[in-house]
């Protein structure tokens, strides 16, 4: 039991102390690291946003015929503006649920109701004065740190500002920040608390008046724990609610949070002030033991470490999340009529008027996209250095293996045989870097869309465009060589039309991999990819031709996109009523006709136009079933 007057002292940082009429109250001393965020000269000027939420429940489906699991029970609460508000609770007890609910970020299988300033929460408002940052940073990590600012900036902020408006506004976040030292540090070399800071100073940029964050202390030793927390509090009391999720905090980091709720398996058992626990806990009748950190307690019996009848007495006592006596300055706590009345609908006239979803332009986001795109590029060794030279190098093993095939006579089926080959990479290698890459760009692409900074149209234009040059150019290199070095015809336009066929098959076999990479994880993708490719091979006609395709299969003829690839490759060599070939190297000569071959075969070399007409079909019906597909998935994780 906490004797009156007694004074808990832990590492130096932080004091507990019950005064005569049993209030207990923190007191911090000066830790480490109270310099961070003075004040950004930003602040808010717009009104600070009050949340309440009543009988929130989330559940969520387990599976086909596996029911369901209820994950939050009917919670209440209320956020108040100019506090640092820390959700707690041991692990599993739905933190991070409870904040993706009030966040807005889950939808699916939620029930209760949330209100902003006294109303009933419109998401498309509530979004433009919100932000959440997850618990992984999802940074582009092959940025500096000034440019992932300034690409922001010019995602967030209006385009009428301009560039030393906007460099002023990013020099006063990363001054405030810790960060001002490290612009030029790329993300990806940024320490654990550094790139924390920058998941925030990201967000800043349009100033938001509701933050919510996801265990931003995770992974962080003590000190930049206490860096990032005192950050959050210097921007809270500068107007805004800011929301975390925490774990277990130490004396000295649960100090600096103003208020607490704590959940337990889904139900709150807490929700007031830190310096009120201790009394609550008291009052309640499971006194905090003199020593002991008031945190730790509380997630102890949250874990139902003393029993789970002490744990239905603190739900019963907390109401769930009603009672507000434990909040500050409970008395003078607003009613939701008084809010209503003190932010009238007419002062929202204004948000609803200003910009759509996203804070700019559809052009303005596709031009800075672009931008961004061609310096990732420019930067990444797997997506652009890597492919450029497993073209060149791929391109020159083929070359060498069926040197001067393609004008020899007795070669043809060799010839053959490369055309499949080159088919062959132009599917594998590109399909299987968006499958391998682009689960990690999703989920950058999850927050960032979230956030409001894009649209996905916008997104999803930039990255087609960013890789089209990038693909023309390794295509255009690998077809050089090859066709140089295996003797193709010297005839430009046989080489147009064998480059053509190469790039629309690097785009085609791009864009299903695109389709895999949206829906599912890196390992399923790297399974599904290449499976899904076997039928494609199989229905080209090159190992069985079409004419003996069983006429019940014809169908999948017309779906590979590899037999138009290599009906339009034997167009381009063979096609064109191309002269007999040359038979220097045997005696015997069957293939000296290309009309023999063609024969054989069965394929007509007059299909180029119509394979090049079936494969832009192809390529726009994929393009956008990778799209739709995007487009479902960001809605269905949430
Ligand atoms: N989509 C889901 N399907 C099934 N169970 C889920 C799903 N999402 C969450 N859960 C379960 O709900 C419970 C609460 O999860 P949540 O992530 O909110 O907990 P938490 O308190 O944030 O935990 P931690 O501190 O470990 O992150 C957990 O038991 C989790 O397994």
């Amino acid at each position: 039991m906490m004797l009156a007057g007694a004074e808990i002292v832990e590492k130096g940082s932080v004091a507990f102390k019950t005064d005569d009429a049993g209030n207990s109250e923190a007191i911090i001393s000066s830790g480490p690291s109270q310099s961070q965020a003075k004040g950004l000269t930003k602040v808010p000027t717009k009104e600070p946003v009050d949340i309440q939420f009543t009988n929130i429940t989330c559940t969520v489906s387990l599976g086909i015929n596996k029911g369901s699991k209820q994950i939050l029970h009917g919670v209440n609460g209320r956020l108040r503006p100019n506090q640092l508000i820390a959700i707690m609770g041991p692990s599993g007890a739905g933190k991070s649920t409870l904040l993706d609910v009030l966040s807005g970020y889950r939808v699916t299988g939620v029930g209760g109701a949330i209100f902003i300033n006294g109303r009933g929460r419109i998401m498309k408002r509530f979004k433009k004065m919100s932000c959440y940052i997850q618990q992984d940073d999802r940074l582009q990590g092959l940025l500096t740190v000034n440019e992932n600012m300034t690409l922001a900036a010019d995602l967030k902020l209006p385009t009428d500002m301009d560039k030393y408006e906007k460099g002023e506004v990013i020099e006063d976040i990363l001054t405030n920040l810790g960060l001002y030292e490290h612009m030029n540090t790329r993300g990806a070399q940024l320490s654990g608390g550094q790139r924390k800071r920058l998941s925030i100073a990201l967000e800043l940029i349009n100033n938001p008046l509701v933050m919510f964050l996801d265990e931003p202390t995770t992974g962080l030793d003590s000190s930049s724990c206490t860096q990032v927390v005192q950050l959050c509090r210097s921007l809270a009391h500068q107007g805004r609610t800011i929301v975390c999720t925490v774990h277990q905090p130490s004396a000295s980091l649960f100090a600096l949070f103003d208020q607490v709720y704590v959940l337990a398996a889904g139900r709150c058992l807490y929700q007031g002030t830190t310096r009120k626990l201790v009394p609550y806990l008291e009052e309640a009748g499971i006194p905090c033991p003199i020593y002991h950190n008031p945190a730790d307690y509380v997630i102890e019996l949250a874990c139902g470490e003393y029993g789970e009848d002490k744990m239905s007495l603190l739900t019963d006592k907390a109401e769930n999340g009603k009672a507000q006596t434990w909040l500050d300055s409970s008395e003078s706590i607003p009613t939701m009529e008084s809010l209503r009345k003190q932010y009238p609908l007419s002062v929202l006239k204004e948000q609803d008027t200003g910009p759509g979803s996203e804070e700019t332009s559809q052009w303005n986001q596709l031009s800075v996209l672009i931008k961004r795109g061609f310096l990732k590029a420019k930067r990444d060794p797997t997506m652009t250095h890597l492919r450029l030279a497993v073209n060149v190098v791929v391109g020159v093993m083929l070359g060498s293996l069926f040197i001067n095939a393609g004008n020899e006579g007795s070669r043809v089926l060799e010839n053959y045989n490369l055309l499949f080959a080159i088919l062959m990479h132009h599917m594998m290698s590109p399909m299987m870097l968006t499958i391998l890459t682009f689960p990690s760009e999703m989920s950058i692409l999850l927050k960032e869309h979230f956030n409001r900074w894009y649209s996905l149209g916008s997104y999803y234009t930039s990255i087609t465009l960013v890789d089209l040059p990038i693909s023309i150019v390794s295509c255009t290199i690998f077809s050089v060589i090859v066709y140089a070095m295996s003797s193709q015809p010297l005839d430009i336009s046989r080489f147009g039309m064998f480059l053509a066929i190469s790039v629309y098959t690097v785009l085609v076999a791009q864009s299903f991999g695109l389709m895999i990479g949206a829906v599912f994880n890196v390992v399923n993708g790297t399974f599904l990819g290449p499976t899904l490719s076997v039928p494609m091979m199989m229905f080209a006609g090159f190992g069985v031709t079409l004419r003996d395709l069983p006429p019940y299969l014809y169908w999948g003829s017309y779906v590979s996109y590899l037999r138009y690839g290599l009906e339009g490759y034997i167009g381009a060599i063979y096609g064109l009523d191309r002269p007999k070939l040359d038979c220097n190297e045997a005696k015997y000569c069957h293939y000296r006709q290309p009309r023999t071959f063609l024969k054989d075969i069965a394929m007509s070399p007059n299909m180029f136009w119509w394979d090049i007409i079936a494969l832009t079909v192809t390529l726009f019906v994929l393009r956008t079933a990778a799209f739709l597909l995007l487009k479902w998935k960001l809605s269905a994780v949430r």
